[in-house]
């Protein structure tokens, strides 16, 4: 396929599953595949910025009284309060990327909760596609996790428990467009190229 050919359904693509399922490691696959074909959909948070990260690049950074505001005036597709520190993701956001002629991708953060962002975004009128990254194991799962090395114990017990809810979401018929299974990355992610560049019928 030609570097910087964009699929012809330009809706955003929801990618959701368990944290250490391996969609970070998918969709930048598909970054790299296709330069400037994409946009992964930046959200907003109230919490501050930890060293290294950037406004407008990991997250725009907003009071509380800002986000209340972007409430109140509709202006998200999903948002979630954890602990707390609110996270969403703005409709001008995607609006504003694919005004620039790329697809936008939503990564659903665990913050958010995945089962309750997905719904949401259902419900939020916009049109999208959803692709739901599954481990080909639980064992598998919490070996990706682990072996990742970044989080705390208690993270990776929180969010072993956590995907349990979401590995039982994603059987419910009809949520998600496309069910991929990580278990070799190479083919997983032929899959989910061939399913984003699926010609529109
Ligand atoms: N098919 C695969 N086989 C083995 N390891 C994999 C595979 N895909 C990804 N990994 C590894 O699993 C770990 C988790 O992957 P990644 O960070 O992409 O997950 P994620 O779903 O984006 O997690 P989070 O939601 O927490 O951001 C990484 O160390 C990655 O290299």
């Amino acid at each position: 396929m030609p570097h910087a050919t964009l699929p012809q359904d330009r809706r955003p693509v929801v990618i959701s599953g368990p944290s250490g399922v391996g969609k970070g490691t998918l969709f930048k696959k598909l970054f790299d595949a296709h330069k400037d074909c994409f946009a992964l959909s930046v959200s907003h948070t109230t919490r501050q910025p930890r060293a290294g990260e950037a406004h407008g690049v990991d997250y725009y950074y907003v009071t509380p009284e800002a986000f209340e505001s972007l409430i109140a005036a509709d202006g998200f597709v999903e948002h979630a309060k954890f602990g707390s520190n609110r996270y969403g993701t703005s409709k001008q956001t995607i609006a504003d990327q694919t005004a620039k002629g790329r697809v936008v991708v939503l990564d659903i953060e665990m913050e958010s909760g995945i089962v309750q962002g997905v719904k949401q975004i259902k419900n939020s009128g916009i049109e999208a596609r959803y692709v739901f990254v599954k481990p080909p194991s639980f064992e598998e799962l919490e070996k990706r996790l682990r072996g990742r090395g970044t989080e705390t114990e208690e993270s990776v017990v929180k969010r072993l428990e956590q995907a349990k809810v979401e590995l039982k979401f994603a059987d419910t018929p009809g949520v998600h467009d496309i069910i991929i299974v990580n278990d070799d990355v190479e083919k997983a992610y032929k899959e989910l190229e061939d399913f984003i560049y699926k010609p529109v019928a």
